[in-house]
């Protein structure tokens, strides 16, 4: 077996993918023409952030089992044509945290100091102790957003620098934020209060630009940003123009929208901005620490095991798989759609299994379930390894509970979250092999839970559905299904509209603000792999 090591990882990775046998090719900057051209002759490969294991890549590897990320974000790797070609995909999501974590510390330090400046300029002979002059960390407010492992690392560390710590994290619940001894406020909230902002989520369809020009300026005068996460979760242009009107006081910017850092990056030459060029994770610690990760589980996982890294593979026998193969989907689809309705940091998960599922071994399903609600909110590629501890992890408790008496249907799935003492229920049976959502928060419905579809209770008055449709509409977005019915609350209908195209932000607004809507919930199934 060849493992080809695409960006320069700690030797101690490599030593122990040749004590186990196989041939290693090292490559520091590997260009992607070449990537294209010798990935043919490969079995694994390791990157870091540099190389992009594009799809044109994978079309390309007929030989590769394996990519290991020697680090957290998978970002650079198409993860969905890896899955489909049966490529497992692993990672290392705690390989690099203390050096992100402390790598943050040292920026918002750099930053309030004038750190990097002032030795720039004292290199230069300058003597500038009046100008620059900084402003300390204790008594500030720091706003935490992404309470995952490395914010809660920031968090914590933060609150040893006597700084009060705020954090947001709408997937985060009380009771995990308790024990970081830290208040959870909205995002308008953190916005308001923060003296510094630093940022610690994946760049997904959501964060992206989540921090822009619309909200930096409802920030304090003189707040600081902080960016060790990923590129464009602050947007650049805004952020530079926010420096420069003097509104921000200075931003710490590690990742960019694109890196390597473009000569016409917006953020470069601005006084106030301190930048680094994507060294979060560059320690000695932690580059052993992710190299050695990936490299026992391309390891483990050439010698045809479960890794419990993988992010987008579950290891299950052939013969489990056979019998409960046809849950799977269905089961992640309503994880996916009760994690959609709930609002807020999810506590517990039940489901409910009736009729004669109720005699299989359902912990597979369970898993699902549960792989389906975490997806769209970490990180970490959630599979059915990690499904579980990731669970925990989050103080989030799993029932399963059996019942082999018939409801309505022969086999019957009922999930039920608990988010902020509200439950949220979801209920899915198969039809054949094709599974169908039968009711959300006991209405009856009967929903492919394919593509996204938008839940919206409302009050039961003419001239409701045909408002929202010309909404849509005139936003070009098509309807494909639609059903609407009565509710048990008196007066009250709901609305299941299944929905072609991707809807705007500024759309959701205007449904969420019609008269009569109770509210709005899209379900967006892509996230399902
Ligand atoms: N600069 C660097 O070299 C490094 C950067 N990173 C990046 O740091 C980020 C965080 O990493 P970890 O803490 O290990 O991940 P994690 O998966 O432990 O935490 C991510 C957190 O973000 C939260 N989140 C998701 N969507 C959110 C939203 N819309 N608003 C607020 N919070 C949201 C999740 O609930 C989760 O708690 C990742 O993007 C990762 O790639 C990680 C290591 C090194
Ligand atoms: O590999 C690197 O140096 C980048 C680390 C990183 O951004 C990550 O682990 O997500």
């Amino acid at each position: 077996m060849k493992v080809l090591v695409a960006d320069g990882v700690s030797p101690k990775g490599i030593e122990i993918l040749q004590q186990a046998g196989f041939e290693c090719v090292v490559k520091d900057k590997l260009p992607a023409e070449e990537l294209l051209e010798i990935i043919p002759e490969f079995d694994g490969i390791i990157v870091r952030s540099a190389s992009k294991v594009t799809k044109e890549v994978i079309d390309r590897a007929q030989n590769l089992k394996i990519i290991g990320r020697a680090g957290v974000g998978t970002d650079n790797i198409d993860i969905a044509a890896a899955t489909a070609r049966g490529i497992v995909v692993i990672n290392s999501p705690g390989g690099n945290t203390i050096a992100a974590t402390e790598h943050t510390m040292g920026m918002m330090l750099a930053m309030a100091r004038n750190i990097a400046v002032a030795n720039e300029t004292l290199h230069k002979g300058e003597w500038n102790r009046k100008k620059y002059t900084g402003v300390e960390l204790r008594g500030k407010t720091l706003g935490v957003v992404g309470l995952g492992r490395i914010g809660s690392g920031v968090a914590t560390r933060s609150l040893a620098f006597d700084m009060k710590v705020i954090g947001y994290d709408p997937y985060v619940n009380e009771e995990r934020a308790q024990s970081l001894g830290i208040k959870v406020v909205s995002l308008d909230e953190l916005i308001e209060q923060s003296d510094f902002i630093t940022v610690h989520m994946p760049l997904t369809p959501k964060t992206k630009g989540m921090f822009n020009k619309d909200n930096i300026y409802k920030m304090k005068k003189g707040v600081r940003l902080i960016n060790c996460a990923r590129g464009g979760i602050i947007n650049e242009k805004d952020l530079a123009e926010a420096v420069k009107s003097g509104h921000v006081a200075g931003a710490a910017i590690d990742v960019f929208e694109s890196e390597p850092l473009a000569a016409n990056s917006p953020l470069l030459g601005v006084p106030g901005i301190t930048i680094t060029p994507h060294l979060g994770a560059s320690t000695v610690e932690a580059q052993i620490g992710v190299s050695v990760d990936v490299a026992q589980g391309i390891v483990t996982a050439l010698n045809g095991e479960p890794v419990s890294t993988a992010v987008n593979m579950a290891p299950v026998s052939a013969q489990t798989m056979k019998v409960i193969k046809p849950y799977l989907d269905l089961a992640e689809r309503l994880g996916c759609t009760a994690c959609s309705l709930a609002d807020g940091g999810i506590s517990e998960i039940k489901i409910k299994y009736n009729g004669g599922i109720a005699d299989v071994d359902t912990k597979m399903i369970t898993i699902a379930v549960v792989k389906g609600i975490l997806n769209p909110i970490l990180e970490d590629k959630v599979n059915y390894v990690n499904a579980p501890s990731l669970a925990k992890e989050r103080n989030i408790k799993v029932k399963e509970v059996k019942d082999k008496s018939v409801e309505n249907f022969a086999n019957l799935i009922t999930v039920s979250v608990v988010a902020n003492g509200k439950t949220q229920t979801v209920q899915g049976a198969l039809f054949g092999d094709e599974g169908r959502i039968v009711t959300i928060n006991s209405y009856r419905v009967d929903v492919d839970p394919h593509a996204r579809i938008l839940i919206c209770p409302h009050i039961n008055r003419p001239g409701i559905i045909g408002t929202i449709g010309s909404l849509l509409g005139y936003a070009n977005i098509n309807i494909s299904g639609m059903q609407v019915g009565k509710t048990e609350i008196e007066g009250t209908s709901m609305m299941v509209l299944t929905i072609d195209n991707e809807i705007p932000d500024s759309v959701m607004q205007q449904i969420i603000n019609m008269n009569g809507i109770f509210d709005v919930k899209l379900v967006n199934y892509n996230v399902v792999k």
